[in-house]
């Protein structure tokens, strides 16, 4: 007797599965793809219940409505574990000023950079900022992004951080991309703060992670189990050692889980205060010192590299990712999309940068933007592979060699997105 299913993918050239043992994947590990060969995938559902070969799931599944894969490739749906998208205005004039030699951080020290978008966003409503935040998962969900991280951080007052959290709720609800809040009121000292950083951070935790906190238990994010993340920018010109781990900790204590950019222009010791508390992740690490990588390691913290910031800063040099995974740290990648260090919604540009620059090989790269990818916002085991028990989010890519995802520099290699089991790019049969 044929079982039934309500979708069943077949005739993919390779399913790539990235299925492996639970927790985020680490070594020798990242180069295992699971891939089946002429595979297919039957959904029930928003679930997957079998991979395996065409010809045994065409066997054994009575499908309600099929895709003939036509001997593409077939991964899970991409995890954008990192980003900043919820802004209004742009960096147009910066990035001009940026090409004729002026610095992120001294356009950053002038006033401008994230100052400049927080005044634009803190003019702009709520219903303004997902009004210009829409096209941008739109564009995600058409290069393969199913699940993102988003971020606040260009408020830095209560009400206009808070406004920010309420657009990342309005937007989950909006479109098929499922997202993460993060937290980040402690992202640059606000104008009115200027030299009264620790005075801020008072307001951050006296004030405003308890009401991001109250938001959340009400919100549908706690209802789905999507955790709430708190974040912090360690950096000179940002938040000091001591600050950041005053910030993380008051927002440990009161139930959030923990996220911190570190590392991205100068070692202050970030990186170490994170691994202390248990951050789920830490982001950037361009400049970490490799002796750091072995506590990196044997840490259950993923590495989060974002390799568009040193390509769109026109920097040289790039996180260390080879040495990295060398030395067993479970790395992730994502875009860190925002309008200024990294403005680009592109996953797959991503891990075409990641493979060329800092000498990550194509199976690392997947694994680095879905299994890793997902374990960096707590949501490792519900999505990032194919395996049976998993949310049905894939993608048919336009190949039939998933290694076009990084071969291809600026291209549009996702032919069809299934989310949750839906098809929401690409004909549904
Ligand atoms: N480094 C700090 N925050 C962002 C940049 C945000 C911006 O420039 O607007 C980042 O991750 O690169
Ligand atoms: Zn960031």
């Amino acid at each position: 007797m044929m079982e039934p299913c309500d979708l069943l993918i077949h005739s993919a050239a390779q399913v790539v599965t990235c299925a492996g043992p639970p927790g985020p994947r680490r070594g020798a590990a990242m180069r295992e793809l699971g891939i089946i060969s002429d595979g297919a995938v039957a959904i029930r559902g928003t679930t997957i219940i079998a991979v395996g070969p065409s010809a045994e799931l065409r066997r054994r599944f009575h499908p309600a409505r099929e895709i003939n894969a036509r001997g593409r490739a077939v991964c899970p749906g991409l995890v954008d574990c990192h980003t900043h998208i919820v802004y209004a205005g742009d960096r147009v004039a910066e990035f001009e000023q940026r090409c004729a030699g002026a610095t992120y951080q001294e356009i950053m020290a002038a006033g401008g950079g994230i100052l400049r978008t927080m005044r634009l966003t803190r003019a702009a409503t709520t219903a303004e900022l997902v009004e210009a935040t829409l096209p941008r998962l739109q564009q995600m969900l058409r290069l393969g992004t199913t699940t993102a991280e988003v971020k606040t951080g260009y408020g830095l007052a209560r009400d206009a951080e808070l406004r920010q959290l309420a657009a990342i709720g309005l937007l989950a609800a909006a479109q098929p991309v499922e997202l993460v809040p993060t937290f980040l009121p402690a992202h640059a000292v606000p104008p009115e703060f200027a030299g009264r950083a620790d005075a801020y951070i008072d307001l951050v935790i006296e004030e405003m992670l308890p009401l991001a906190r109250d938001w959340y238990r009400v919100s549908s994010f706690a209802a789905r189990s999507i955790p709430l993340f708190a974040d912090v920018f360690c950096e000179r010109g940002a938040f000091d050692v001591a600050q950041s781990r005053r910030v993380l900790a008051a927002a440990q204590a009161l139930g959030f889980s923990l996220k911190a950019h570190v590392d991205e222009f100068a070692e202050l010791g970030g990186l170490a205060m994170a691994l202390e508390l248990g951050a789920t992740s830490v982001d950037h690490l361009d400049v970490t010192n490799p002796v750091m990588f072995p506590a990196l390691a044997v840490s259950a913290t993923v590495a989060v590299l974002l390799p568009l910031v040193s390509l769109n800063l026109g920097l040289s040099h790039f996180a260390a990712a080879r040495q990295m995974i060398d030395a067993g740290v479970a790395v992730a990648l994502s875009t860190d999309a925002n309008p200024g260090s990294a403005p680009s919604l592109s996953l797959p540009l991503t891990m075409a940068i990641a493979c060329r620059y800092m000498r990550m090989l194509p199976a690392e790269a997947l694994l680095a933007t879905t299994v890793n990818a997902a374990h960096a916002i707590g949501l490792g085991g519900r999505v990032g592979a194919i395996m049976p028990g998993m949310q049905a989010d894939l993608l048919v890519l336009t190949e039939a060699d998933y290694r076009w995802l990084m071969y291809e520099l600026g291209g549009s290699p996702v032919e069809r997105v299934i989310k949750r089991g839906q098809v929401v790019v690409g004909e549904s049969e």
